[in-house]
């Protein structure tokens, strides 16, 4: 776990959230352990804990926006949005948006892929949190945070449930908001 860094040390909740993820080895391909959060949101409580750890580091920190990045992003961005009091706005993959957007093309684990944004979907100066479910190469991270700052925004951290330390490395010094490191075992 990440407790010395992201100042959780001893919350007992981290222990609930890294247990809850579920571990599915040579998923989508042979030697990717697969983390699958579905069982974090599917638990009110460890739900719960996870937005709320989000809510009390970002709730006086002056953010405007909170963009979430398809698919998994969107489980935990609208509710942190809300509760701060931002706005959200989706960075979604291509040919989702229907209105003009920017695009910016990045590397996964597992392929390509690009994310989009809509024009106008932000405003010069606005101080915005990217959120997704993990942070694996740190490929998309670093394309949402591309787009967000080619529109001008500042973009104050990245936060993630899970993330490997070597995601960072393609942040470009961008902070990283992590709670718990990847399961390895499938039990
Ligand atoms: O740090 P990276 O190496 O870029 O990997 C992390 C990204 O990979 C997963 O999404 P995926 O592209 O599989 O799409 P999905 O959310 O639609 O399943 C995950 O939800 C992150 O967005
Ligand atoms: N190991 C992994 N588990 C879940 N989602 C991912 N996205 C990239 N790598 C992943």
């Amino acid at each position: 776990m990440f407790a010395a860094e992201n100042g959780l040390r001893g919350d007992p909740r981290l222990k609930g959230i890294s247990e809850a993820i579920r571990v599915v080895p040579n998923f989508p391909k042979p030697g990717i352990m697969f983390q699958d959060i579905t069982a974090v949101v599917s638990n009110h409580k460890v739900f719960k804990d996870t937005v709320d750890i989000f809510v009390d580091r970002y709730r006086d920190m002056g953010i405007s926006v909170v963009a979430g990045v398809e698919a998994r992003g969107f489980i935990f961005a609208p509710a942190i949005a809300l509760a701060i009091g931002a706005k959200f706005i989706p960075l979604r993959k291509p040919g989702k948006l229907p209105g003009e957007v920017i695009s910016e093309l990045y590397e996964l684990e597992y392929g390509n892929d690009c994310l989009e944004m809509h024009l106008g979907a932000v405003q010069h100066g606005e101080r915005a949190l990217v959120i997704d479910d993990i942070v694996a190469t740190g490929g998309t991270l670093s394309a949402a945070i591309r787009l967000l700052e080619r529109a001008g925004a500042e973009v104050v951290e990245c936060a993630c449930v899970i993330g490997l330390r070597e995601g960072r490395r393609r942040l470009d010094g961008k902070p990283l908001y992590i709670l718990v490191e990847p399961r390895q075992d499938s039990s």
